[in-house]
């Protein structure tokens, strides 16, 4: 029978696995000391807040042989929430890499924050590994940020693996879990375990691949487990059952295993190696989603999702051909800059082609050439040195100055051009523009989009002759944090912060005080409006000025337009016209570059209350630059004429909405719904979960939600819950207009 043969096979898998307590496998590297990208896996750990993902890491740290302790998220001593507003409020707040061996293979690991306000963090973390576990609380299934960073690792395209945790609690119900994961995340998951609980305390799993229990003892912290043939004949028979299931799901999506069934005849005698190749096949190509459990928190389950990592998820070289025009030059991502207070600005690359080595140099998208002068292998904060990492591999340079999270970053010049010759997107000129690395990264689909901030508020240092220092610890934070905006407001003459919430605002002063001693203070907190138009405005510019002795001279003929959807819609063209074009072909492609980029930043101030224009764009009619005119004055002109233009316009504002999901208890349904309409609310949908639940979705303007979580457990006693994420701007009528003027401008 399958299951005899299965068993065996099995059994010795998990038996044999390789001491974890080895620190350093030497056999993985290769000759040059890099890696073998066959032997790396690279992986995100994704979550709702609170699901476990910090907890898990420091498992698997800790059985790899990484480190010798267990960190405890209450006891603030993990090793990837290491900032000190990480261990105070138990919350992940940047991610963190870390990297250890597992059974002769090197995982990176990227722990990611599950709070909404650190959605920034997780997208630059994604574009650095290539496959993710997505951790769910068993007890609530799939909750509003779960969906949201799976849209995430959609976009990314990653295979993925769902890790049910928190099988310890009485209420968790993995069934639940399976249905949610179906539902809520449109994708088909495959089960390979169940879960077994003795006197209501989850001891182990049923793999269904082997048709073993496999056990923990509960002692020395989860390390030893063993795998046991199933006795019960009921039991034998229901995972048999689920083994045929999943076998027959697979066959309809993998022809070798289809295939072997057809000559067999049967879901028996099928091979171990073809039902596992099938499930890693049908993973990468995310047609399915394997599905473990556990708990890790009682040290149950981690040892058998890290062999499903190696499994289940992709090697480097099985994803980012993308970056094959690079051939074997030395192109990598940073993923995040953070600061050590020794070691100084640290630049941690995922590379993609080639090796980079200490002292090595690479150009960034600012034009700069930056020196690796040491690279670390990571370890959340802690730092071992090594001399280079290869392709597919991740590491922390200590060195570059200037790098910021998200740079593409390539061996030289020459490599640049040589991939976008490969491209073929460089054309016939030869000049260097400024958006030579920006045209590569949105060719090879790389480009980040940054968040809107959807709150901002002034900052100021306790005295004047801290302001530099603050200026720097800013900086210092935003090349870490490109979701925090930081603008001068030459009105008030005051720093003004933009960031994704109220606690992302709140971090960076405690981090400036914690970490720089800087005692700022922080204005009201307040909304990012943006700003439209209702109708085009065109309107016509000419800036003159001797510099040194050199006369600059730029006059132009724009025109700013609404556009129905901003959705890959091109933010600055060029009039088509016959006449236009005459105009126009007199400029080189580097004045260009600078014109359009000095208009479109423009675009970021709007007349009403300064906030970022939205959905519409620019176009140029006719535009003649005087010789000998500075690239800079030319930038400044456009950016002159657009504000110009912006001023004459009728403009509106544009609030932010937020998408909150509510789980209630059906009683309290009426109460809530009632406050929501106060708060000029639109209901989506309300819907059933379980036998006394309700779960509404709702779009609310943020501007009415002002301490919405606590009105909420005012009105429901305590008993619901609400999660919410950004979900664009809307249009205010002339009335709410007015009002939210009246706020933000403080006289009301
Ligand atoms: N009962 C139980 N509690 C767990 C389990 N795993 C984690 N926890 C607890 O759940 C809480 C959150 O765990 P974390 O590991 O910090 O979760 P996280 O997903 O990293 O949280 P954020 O990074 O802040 O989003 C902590 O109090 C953990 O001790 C589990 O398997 N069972």
């Amino acid at each position: 029978m399958l299951c005899n043969r299965l068993h065996k096979v099995a059994i010795e898998r998990l038996r044999t696995r390789v001491p974890s307590t080895a620190r350093h496998c030497r056999y993985i590297h290769n000759s040059d000391g890099t890696i073998s990208e066959k032997r790396i896996r690279n992986i995100g750990i994704l979550a709702h807040i609170d699901a476990g993902k910090t907890t898990t890491t420091e498992r698997m740290l800790y059985y790899s042989g990484r480190t010798d302790m267990l960190g405890e998220v209450k006891l603030g001593n993990t090793v990837t929430d290491f900032l000190q507003q990480e261990r105070e409020r138990g919350i992940t707040i940047c991610s963190a890499a870390v990297s250890f061996n597992w059974k002769e293979h090197r995982i990176n690991l990227l722990d990611t924050p599950g709070h909404i306000d650190f959605t920034m963090e997780v997208e630059q973390s994604l574009g650095a590994v290539d496959g993710t576990v997505v951790i769910l609380d068993g007890s609530a299934g799939v909750e509003a940020q779960t969906v949201t960073v799976w849209g995430q690792a959609d976009r990314h395209r990653l295979p993925r693996l769902v890790f049910v945790n928190k099988m310890d609690k009485e209420s968790a119900d993995y069934d639940a879990c399976l249905v949610d994961v179906k539902q809520k995340l449109s994708t088909v998951p495959v089960p390979l375990q169940m879960p077994i609980k003795e006197g209501g305390k989850l001891v182990g799993v049923i793999d269904v691949l082997s048709s073993t229990k496999v056990i923990w003892d509960g002692q020395n912290k989860g390390r030893s487990y063993k795998a046991i043939p199933i006795n019960d004949e009921d039991l034998h028979d229901q995972v048999q059952e689920k083994l045929y299931e999943l076998i027959d799901l697979l066959s309809g999506m993998d022809d070798s295993l289809a295939q072997a069934i057809i000559e067999a005849n049967s879901f028996e005698n099928i091979k171990l190696n073809l039902v596992l190749d099938a499930i890693r096949n049908c993973t990468l190509k995310q047609q399915v989603v394997p599905v473990l459990l556990g708990s890790s928190y009682k040290n149950v389950g981690v040892q058998l999702l890290m062999d499903s990592v190696l499994n289940f998820l992709p090697t480097p070289n099985e994803r980012n051909q993308i970056y094959d025009c690079f051939g074997s030059d030395f192109v990598g991502k940073v993923f995040k800059v953070t600061h050590d207070k020794q070691r100084g600005p640290i630049t941690m690359i995922r590379a993609f082609r080639g090796m980079a080595k200490k002292g090595s140099k690479f150009i960034t998208a600012t034009g700069g050439s930056e020196t690796i002068q040491r690279i670390y292998e990571p370890l959340a904060d802690e730092y071992r040195e090594i001399d280079s990492f290869g392709a597919g591999n991740i590491g922390l340079c200590a060195g570059p100055k200037s790098t910021v999270t998200g740079d593409l970053v390539v061996a030289n010049a020459a490599a640049l051009k040589k991939a976008l010759k490969r491209l073929s997107i460089a054309g016939d000129s030869t000049e260097e523009t400024p958006d030579d690395e920006l045209l590569l990264a949105s060719k090879l689909g790389l480009q980040t989009t940054i968040p809107d901030a959807v709150y901002f508020c002034s900052i100021e240092p306790p005295s004047s002759g801290q302001q530099t220092a603050l200026d720097n610890a800013l900086r210092e934070i935003q090349r870490e944090d490109p979701s925090l905006r930081i603008r001068y407001d030459e009105v008030t003459g005051q720093t003004v912060l933009g960031g994704m919430g109220q606690l992302h605002l709140e971090i960076v002063k405690s981090r400036i005080l914690s970490e720089y001693r800087i005692d700022a203070d922080l204005g009201p907190l307040q909304i990012a409006y943006k700003e439209t138009l209702d109708e085009p405005s065109r309107g016509q510019w000419t800036a003159e000025k001797e510099i040194a002795g050199s006369r600059q001279s730029v006059t132009m003929d724009m025109t700013i337009y609404p556009l129905v959807t901003e959705d890959n819609a091109e933010r600055f063209v060029l009039d088509n016209s016959a006449e236009a074009q005459e105009s126009l072909k007199l400029i080189r492609p580097r004045q260009m570059a600078f014109f359009r980029k000095g208009a479109l930043a423009a675009l970021q101030r709007g007349p009403k209350l300064g906030g970022q224009l939205a959905n519409c764009a620019i176009k140029l009619h006719a535009l003649t630059i005087g010789r000998g005119t500075a690239d800079p004055f030319i930038m400044a002109a456009a950016a002159q004429c657009i504000s110009s233009i912006l001023r004459n316009a009728s403009c509106r504002l544009l609030e932010p909405d937020m998408f909150l999901e509510i789980v209630t208890p059906s009683e309290y349904l009426p109460p809530i719904l009632a406050d929501l309409s106060r708060r000029r609310a639109r209901i989506e949908d309300v819907a059933q979960r379980g036998s006394s639940n309700k779960v509404i979705k709702v779009n609310a303007p943020l501007a009415e939600l002002d301490d919405y979580s606590t009105v909420l457990r005012t009105i429901s006693s305590g008993t619901a819950s609400v999660s919410m994420e950004p979900n664009g701007h809307s249009p205010l009528n002339e009335f709410d207009e007015a009002q939210a003027m009246r706020r933000a401008l403080g006289l009301e």
